[in-house]
């Protein structure tokens, strides 16, 4: 088995996900773990991941040094990889240049690590401090435009460092680095397999539940359509799902998941109009966290009310079925990870919530989840949705949220959507949307002055959501939606398109 030590990386799980991919099994653990407890496990390697601090301030995390004199190759990513060289007295400090996103990386070496990589290839990056110095003993074998060493190695103690993420999809030899390194340098074979992960699971849910009854949180989305499905294969009518229209979905969503669950689920589903209540406690409140919380806090009071008005025709209900999965976990922080932003149904939570957890799918990554749902048959059409978050357009209407700016998001993501459908590129493309950033500015309308509102258009690539590209959409396709929009949406007179990657910017505004 691989060891992944958890330095508080936002990857941790990725690193899991691709050494789960290439059949070895592996677990991923706290970096304060003993070398007793290390031992135990009798690793065949270990991984260092990255994480959010600096490996030379006072109390940054650290593993024991002893992990290197176990015999097991070592491999570091980035903090890990830092990690390595301060431990081997080579030198870390604040980078001149930062580097986040795509980078080209310059591959020196055709070594166990590096084996069948070309010279020239893209990676991805997230770092503000650079190994400045190798150590005695490390020989570099892989640098960047702008970073000195963004790999090295100690090919005797089998020690590697890196200072890209080779787990990021958007690193374009990834996968085959993290191969090389279990398979060349560990020497390990592919004994492992997700099994029937669907099946296992549903046997679970079955020896948890019992007979006791679940509420499903219903979206409509990717996520909780499989998590009900499964929930269902195992506990039939005692469960029972929930949609909640917060009055921050898109236009005529409610309805369309209203008519594409009656059709393809054979589930009651309950719809609850709740618009008045979550614009209510959202107003005048500008701040993205709060907003998060509120909206978080409103979903389970709302289940909660549905749970009592359930009590006497269907019975008393313990558990919560919620669609989350593993980038919903670690963006809202855990006790290593730093907090992205608290996603609505992990840590935008209330402490005090009136269910057990059901949540089958919180290991997993989105298009794992896209994988469980077409095993349990569910159709392509809801398997292949583009995401759409739990707190719907709140997240994209930049400070205050608002009748009039969301009618303008509202009505200028059908635009984009219809447009992007039109033109071939939905399946392409991970998410598009638009979004309301606040700014107003002047513009010119039938020789009149205006002093409108600007909307942001975003489309990205990805594949699982925690790293994404911006997708290069054709000029012609920009330009008529462009068009369109300021045409067709009162109050807008300016149309941005942007441009980050993911890091350093996230998918969603806020
Ligand atoms: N409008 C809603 N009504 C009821 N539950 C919701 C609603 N929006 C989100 N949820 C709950 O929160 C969970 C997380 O939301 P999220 O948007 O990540 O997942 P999803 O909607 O199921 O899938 P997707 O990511 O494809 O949109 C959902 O799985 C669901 O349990
Ligand atoms: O259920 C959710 N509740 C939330 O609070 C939430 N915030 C972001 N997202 C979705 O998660 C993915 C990664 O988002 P970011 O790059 O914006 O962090 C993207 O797919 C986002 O749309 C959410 N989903
Ligand atoms: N992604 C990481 O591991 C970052 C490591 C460290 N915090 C840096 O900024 O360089
Ligand atoms: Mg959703």
């Amino acid at each position: 088995m691989i060891l992944i030590v958890d330095f508080g990386a936002q990857y941790s799980q990725l690193i899991a996900r691709r050494v789960r991919e290439a059949g070895v099994y592996c677990e991923i653990v706290p970096y304060t773990y003993t070398i007793d407890e290390i031992k135990e496990k009798h690793p065949k390697g270990i991984i260092l991941s990255g994480g959010p601090a600096s490996v030379y301030v006072e109390n940054a995390p650290k593993i024991t040094n002893e992990v290197f004199n176990l015999n097991v190759p070592v491999l570091g990513i980035c903090y890990g990889g830092q990690f390595i060289a301060q431990e081997f007295g080579g030198k870390v400090n604040k980078a001149d240049f930062r580097e986040y996103g795509r980078v080209k990386l310059h591959v020196q070496s055709d070594d166990d690590l590096f084996k069948g990589i070309e010279q020239d290839s893209l990676c991805w990056m997230s770092h503000t401090d650079y190994i400045e110095t190798a150590p005695n003993g490390f020989e570099i074998t892989a640098s960047s435009e702008t970073c000195p060493v963004c790999a090295m190695k100690n090919e005797e103690k089998k020690i590697y460092a890196v200072q890209f993420h080779p787990e990021v999809e958007h690193t374009e030899r990834g996968r085959e680095i993290i191969q090389n390194f279990l398979f060349n340098v560990c020497s390990l074979s592919k004994d492992w397999n997700m099994g029937n992960f669907a099946e296992d699971s549903i046997q679970k849910i079955k020896e948890t539940v019992g007979d006791k009854k679940a509420l499903c949180a219903m979206s409509g989305g990717v996520d909780s359509s499989v998590a009900a499905v499964m929930v269902h294969k195992a506990i039939g009518s005692n469960l029972i799902c929930v949609f909640v229209d917060h009055g921050l979905l898109r236009k005529d969503e409610g309805d369309q998941v209203e008519k594409i669950f009656k059709e393809k689920f054979k589930m009651n589903l309950i719809r609850v109009n709740a618009v008045e209540r979550f614009l209510g406690k959202l107003k005048g409140v500008t701040d993205p966290e709060t907003k998060r919380k509120i909206i978080g806090e409103e979903f389970i009071r709302v289940f909660e009310e549905e749970k009592q008005k359930l009590k006497d025709e269907f019975g008393h209900i313990d558990y919560l079925v919620q669609g989350t999965i593993y980038p919903d976990v670690i963006e809202s922080g855990t006790s290593t990870a730093s907090v992205i932003k608290s996603h609505h149904n992990v840590g935008g939570l209330p402490e005090d919530v009136d269910f057990e957890l059901l949540e089958p799918l919180r290991q997993l990554f989105k298009d794992e989840v896209r994988e469980v749902g077409r095993e349990l048959g569910i159709p392509e059409e809801i398997v292949e949705r583009q995401p759409f978050p739990g707190p719907g357009l709140a997240i994209r209407c930049l400070g205050e949220v608002t009748e009039d700016k969301l009618k303008i998001i509202r009505e200028a993501d059908f635009i984009f959507r219809d447009e992007i459908k039109k033109a071939g590129l939905n399946n392409e493309i991970w998410q598009y949307f638009a979004a309301l950033p606040n700014i107003r500015s002047v513009g010119v309308m039938g020789d009149e002055r205006t002093y409108s509102h600007t909307i942001a258009l975003r489309a990205v690539t990805s594949t699982d959501g925690m790293t994404s590209d911006w997708a290069r959409i054709p000029y012609e396709v920009l330009e008529k939606v462009s068009n369109r929009i300021v045409n067709e949406v009162d109050n807008v007179n300016r149309i941005v398109y942007d441009i980050t990657s993911k890091p350093p910017s996230t998918i969603e505004f806020e």
